[in-house]
């Protein structure tokens, strides 16, 4: 795998990210609430806050959008999956968080700690030789986001977005780009894009799952969903134990004083600390 490490804006040796002492920002030094504040006040729409600035010679760029609050074993398993389907492939990650969602409403107060999660989540991969970068933006929905990373970060190459069936039902759902249709929005999208996605224990069964691509490569959501976008999506089972790892109920775990034993399955050992001594305060 390619990493362009001349173009890192900060050291890794010099993060403590599993010590938990608190984490630097990635940008000279800065906080992650002044990051925010000022991608906030500069009205700016991407920013890259951990990594390179730029991918260099064509490659392809593997995104895992998320909410990452918090990010999880899942996420990072969606990640390995990825790199493995990819394999000899020269990579780099991308980890976007956006601050708009398509769906929910936004929780400002803990946009820098999941700017600080997603760090730490950059240097597990990194210690797994897998290249990291880590950016926000303000785009909700992947049409617009990958419009920004190829003006920004990566104009040329192939881009993979990490996706769990739930989201890949939801990029492909007609209601979010009324009034145009479904394959006017996503055309020159899903021309230059892949997915990679994993199902979910959550959602419908994972046999129906499964054969999602397949059924659209049958045209069996024509008019709606063209047949040829089927083959643009890699959809594999996923591990038994990810299945049913979420977000959602890392926090409620934590809001329930779970201790650190009940959540070893779901974050990953630097994670996990860093959660268990935030504790509740990271989630309300
Ligand atoms: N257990 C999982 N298996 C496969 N994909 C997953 C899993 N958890 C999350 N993902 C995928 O990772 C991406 C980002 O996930 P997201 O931030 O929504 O996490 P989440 O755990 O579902 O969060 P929440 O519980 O807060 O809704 C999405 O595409 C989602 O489908
Ligand atoms: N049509 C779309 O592109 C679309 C639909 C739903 C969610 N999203 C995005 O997916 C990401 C993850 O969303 P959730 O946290 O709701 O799972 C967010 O960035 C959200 O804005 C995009």
């Amino acid at each position: 795998m390619y990493c362009d490490s001349t173009n890192y804006w900060f050291e890794t040796k010099r993060r403590t990210d599993n010590t938990g002492k608190p984490m630097q920002s990635s940008i000279a030094g800065k906080s992650f609430s002044t990051i925010y504040k000022s991608f906030c006040d500069q009205k700016l729409t991407f920013q890259i806050i951990h990594g390179i600035d730029k991918l260099t010679n064509p490659k392809l760029l593997l995104v895992l959008d998320s909410s990452f609050n918090p990010p999880h074993s899942a996420h990072q398993n969606l990640i390995d999956r990825a790199v493995r389907h990819y394999k000899n492939q020269t990579l780099h990650v991308l980890l976007l968080l956006s601050v708009n969602n398509a769906d929910k409403s936004p929780k400002p107060a803990t946009f820098s700690k999941r700017m600080e999660m997603m760090c730490i989540m950059a240097n597990i991969l990194q210690t797994k030789n897998i290249p990291t970068s880590v950016a926000i933006t303000t785009c909700a929905k992947f049409v617009d986001k990958d419009k920004i990373i190829r003006q920004n970060f990566s104009s040329h190459g192939l881009i993979s977005y990490l996706v769990g069936f739930d989201t890949i039902v939801r990029i492909l759902d007609p209601k979010y780009y009324f009034p145009q249709s479904l394959s006017e929005a996503l055309k020159q999208f899903m021309s230059s894009t892949n997915f990679f996605c994993l199902t979910r224990d959550s959602g419908p069964e994972l046999h129906e799952q499964t054969r999602y691509c397949t059924d659209i490569s049958q045209g069996l959501y024509e008019p709606t969903i063209p047949r040829e976008w089927g083959n643009k999506i890699q959809l594999e089972l996923n591990d038994e134990k990810y299945g049913t790892v979420c977000s959602s109920n890392i926090r409620k775990a934590v809001l329930d004083n779970s201790v650190s034993e009940d959540l070893q399955d779901q974050l990953p050992p630097p994670l996990l600390a860093y959660v268990m001594k935030q504790g509740k305060t990271l989630f309300v």
